[in-house]
């Protein structure tokens, strides 16, 4: 079977720069998966994506969209893909009806074709009832399912979403993952770059992590979290004596005998990356935090999510 999305030993060097921004990247999609590209800022992903949409000029190695080479053959290659920018790119003099019929005559698809598309895709994504009204009142949610369905519309292999529920409502983002799965169940293959990762643990079928122009680590999240095991996670939420500060209190944290990684949640609580179990930690750190005069008021100990993954792998400095 052709793989949706092949990337071999990808590189990009942009002009003047001294290193490569993607660094011999591969991997593979498959017909009919979500996809979720995961990377610290700076990581990557973009060129990446950017060399897969045609958009940018690959330095060296082999990729291919649904079985076409993006270099050799960057038309028939756009055929088969669409892309969903992060920043609504919509044409607000346009109805909605108009934006996705629009799209699809630039694209060539002929006019039944166009017909017989477009109210199947008004209605699953919510927009029938304002099919013919005016965009200018659009919220954040109907233009990124606006976005989606127009990049429909010409029916692509692979479907590119950027960030695609940032800024949107818990339920708007359920009834956008609702629709992408739906897709999904159509054979449209989805290729995700997200720094929700909720939104990847819940979205994707594989996850890829780059960090530094290379893929670090690519499995289910299920997988990747396995890959973790023992390494159990402890929250612990605290009042802090007066003139203590959340920082000194991490940094001691991390001291501790079995604390892999410490990170603030917020301005009262830290969680602990463990590589022992988590009931042998609960003495040494109540005892640590009492000698800074620091009260416990909450403990809790859970499974490594995402989040603890993609630290673990790419570190938690600030890129
Ligand atoms: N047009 C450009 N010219 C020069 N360098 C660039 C250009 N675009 C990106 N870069 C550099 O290439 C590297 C990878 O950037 P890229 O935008 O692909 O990362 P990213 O993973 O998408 O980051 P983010 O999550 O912030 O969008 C970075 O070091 C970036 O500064």
């Amino acid at each position: 079977m052709t793989a949706a999305v092949q990337v071999e030993e990808l590189v990009k060097r942009y002009p003047k720069q001294d290193r490569n921004a993607v660094d011999g990247l591969s991997f593979t999609v498959k017909p009919g998966e979500i996809f979720g590209l995961l990377g610290p800022n700076g990581a990557g992903k973009s060129t990446t994506i950017g060399v897969l949409t045609t958009r940018i000029r690959l330095t060296a190695g082999d990729v291919r969209v649904a079985g076409v080479d993006v270099m050799r053959d960057p038309v028939a290659a756009r055929r088969r893909i669409a892309v969903v920018p992060q920043q609504a790119n919509l044409d607000r003099e346009l109805t909605p009806r108009q934006n996705l019929t629009f799209h699809a005559a630039y694209h060539g698809v002929p006019r039944i074709r166009r017909d017989e598309l477009v109210g199947g895709l008004l209605t699953q994504f919510g927009l029938a009832a304002q099919a013919d009204a005016k965009l200018d009142w659009y919220s954040g949610g109907m233009a990124q399912r606006l976005m989606i369905a127009r990049a429909m519309m010409h029916e692509p292999a692979v479907l590119f979403l950027d960030e695609p529920t940032t800024g949107l409502d818990p339920q708007a983002r359920l009834f956008l993952w609702e629709r992408v799965r739906e897709l999904r169940a159509r054979g449209v293959t989805i290729v995700l770059t997200t720094h929700d990762l909720e939104e990847a643990s819940v979205m994707a079928d594989r996850v890829g992590i780059v960090d530094h122009g290379r893929m670090v680590a690519m499995d289910t999240p299920a997988g990747l979290t396995r890959g973790l095991a023992g390494r159990s996670v402890l929250d612990v939420t605290m009042t802090l004596a007066d003139g203590d500060e959340m920082t000194g209190v991490v940094v001691a944290l991390q001291t501790v005998v079995g604390v892999d990684r410490a990170e603030p949640l917020d301005s009262t609580s830290v969680r602990l990356a463990l590589t022992n179990e988590p009931e042998t930690l609960i003495g040494p750190v109540v005892t640590l935090l009492a000698g800074r005069s620091a009260t416990v008021t909450a403990l809790r100990s859970g499974a490594p999510t995402l989040e603890d993954v993609f630290l673990h792998l790419t570190g938690d400095e600030l890129r």
